[in-house]
C-alpha cells in the first residue's frame, strides 16, 4: 500500500489523537481535534494508462532554478538557470512518473549544494531512486549566463561578458556522461572582401600618384583620408557554439578554461569595456586575422582536439554576414566512432 493509502491515512493521522483529545478533554473535543486529512486520489498509482507502452523520456522543462555553479578557477557564481529534467518510464502499464519527485531533487540541489560534477550525479543518482520501479535512465539540463571578467585588449580596464552556457547529464547503460556547452561571440572579416578592398585602395593609389618617384610626407597624408583607404572589408559578428564530453575524470567544469581557449584562438573576441586603443587593436587584429567561416572552424577544431579531457566534441561557427542576408554556417566534430554527428 502507498503511504498515502487508506490503511497509513488512519494509522498516522488524527484517529490515535481524537482518542486522546477525547479521554483528556472531553469538552474540548470540538476544539482541539485537529482536522481530518483529506484521502487524495493518487492518479500515478491508481489510473490506467490510456495506451500501454514505455517511453524515452518524461519530465519537465523551463523550471526556473538558482543554481550556485563552481567552475574551474572561478569563485563560485551565482546563475539564474533553466532547467530539464526527465527519467525514461519502463512499465508500460505505469499510468505516469512522478513529477513532483524530480522537481524536489533539483531544488535540493539549488537550495543546499553548488554545481559540479559530483552533485549533478547525486541528482540523477535521486531521479532514479525516487522512480525505483519504473525508471533506469535519467537526464538533466541546465541553461544558464556565465559571467566572466575580461580584461580589455591594451587600456588594462575590465568588463563583465555574459557567456550562454548550457551542462547536460545523462544517466543511461549504467554511465554518466557529462556535456558541456558554451558560445563564444567574436569577430570575423571576410578575407575575399579584405583583398578586393586592397586593390581598390591600390588602384586609388595609381591614380593619385601618377609619377614613378613619390613624396614621402604626400603619401603619408594621402593614406590618412577616406580617399586613401578607399574601401574597408566587411566583418560581421559571429557566433561559435561549442559542445564536448567531458572525460569521466572530470571532477570540476571548467567553464573559463574553455572559453579562453576558444578566444585566444580565434583572436578577435567581442569586447567588454573598450578605450580607443582597444578599438584600434581591434581593427589591427581583424586585419590581421581575416577569416571564412572555415576558417573559425578549422581553429576551434584545431583547439578542441588539443585538449585531452574532452572524450568528444561537436562544433558549429555561425558568421551572421554583412555583406549578404543569410548567414555562412560550418559544422564539424571529432569523429569517433558512436560519437556526435554533424
Ligand atoms: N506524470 C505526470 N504528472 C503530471 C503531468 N502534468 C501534471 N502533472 C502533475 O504532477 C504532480 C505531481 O505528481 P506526483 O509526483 O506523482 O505527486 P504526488 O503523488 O503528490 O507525489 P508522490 O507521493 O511522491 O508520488 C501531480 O499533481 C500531477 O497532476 C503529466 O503530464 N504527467
Amino acid at each position: 500500500m502507498h503511504k498515502h493509502g487508506f490503511f497509513s491515512l488512519l494509522k498516522n493521522s488524527t484517529a490515535a489523537n481524537f482518542i486522546v483529545e477525547w479521554r483528556v478533554f472531553p469538552h474540548r473535543l470540538f476544539w482541539s481535534t485537529p482536522p481530518m486529512q483529506k484521502i487524495m486520489p493518487d492518479i500515478a498509482h491508481t489510473a490506467e494508462a490510456l495506451q500501454e507502452g514505455t517511453l524515452d523520456w518524461v519530465g519537465m522543462s523551463q523550471i526556473e532554478l538558482p543554481l550556485m555553479v563552481s567552475s574551474k578557477h572561478c569563485a563560485e557564481q551565482h546563475v539564474s538557470a533553466k532547467a530539464e529534467a526527465f527519467v525514461n518510464l519502463t512499465d508500460p502499464q505505469a499510468k505516469g512518473i512522478h513529477m513532483s519527485r524530480l522537481y524536489l531533487a533539483l531544488d535540493e540541489l539549488s537550495n543546499q549544494t553548488t554545481l559540479t560534477p559530483q552533485s549533478l550525479c547525486g541528482l540523477l543518482d535521486q531521479f532514479i531512486s525516487s522512480h525505483n520501479d519504473l525508471s533506469n535512465q535519467a537526464q538533466v539540463n541546465l541553461k544558464f549566463d556565465y559571467h566572466l571578467r575580461r580584461s580589455s585588449l591594451l587600456s588594462g580596464k575590465t568588463g563583465w561578458k555574459a557567456y550562454p552556457v548550457e551542462i547536460n547529464a545523462t544517466f543511461k547503460d549504467n554511465a554518466v556522461t557529462l556535456e558541456l556547452s558554451v558560445a563564444v561571440t567574436y569577430s570575423s572579416t571576410c578575407p575575399c572582401s579584405a583583398a578586393l578592398a586592397r586593390q581598390l585602395i591600390q588602384q586609388s593609389f595609381e591614380q593619385r600618384f601618377t609619377e614613378s618617384a613619390v613624396d614621402k610626407a604626400q603619401v603619408l597624408d594621402w593614406l590618412g583620408t577616406t580617399q586613401g583607404i578607399v574601401a574597408t572589408p566587411h566583418s560581421q559578428r559571429s557566433v561559435a557554439q561549442i559542445k564536448v564530453k567531458l572525460a569521466n575524470t572530470s571532477s570540476e567544469f571548467d567553464i573559463l578554461g574553455l572559453v579562453d581557449a576558444l578566444e585566444n584562438e580565434l583572436k578577435t573576441p567581442v569586447q567588454a569595456a573598450v578605450k580607443r586603443e582597444d578599438e584600434q587593436e581591434f581593427a589591427r587584429l581583424n586585419g590581421q586575422n581575416l577569416m571564412f567561416c572555415e576558417d573559425a572552424a578549422r581553429k576551434v577544431k584545431h583547439v578542441l582536439n588539443q585538449n585531452t579531457s574532452f572524450a568528444d566534441f561537436w562544433l558549429r561557427v555561425n558568421h551572421y554576414e554583412s555583406l549578404h542576408a543569410h548567414d555562412a554556417v560550418s559544422i564539424a566534430v571529432k569523429g569517433i566512432t558512436n560519437g556526435y554527428r554533424a
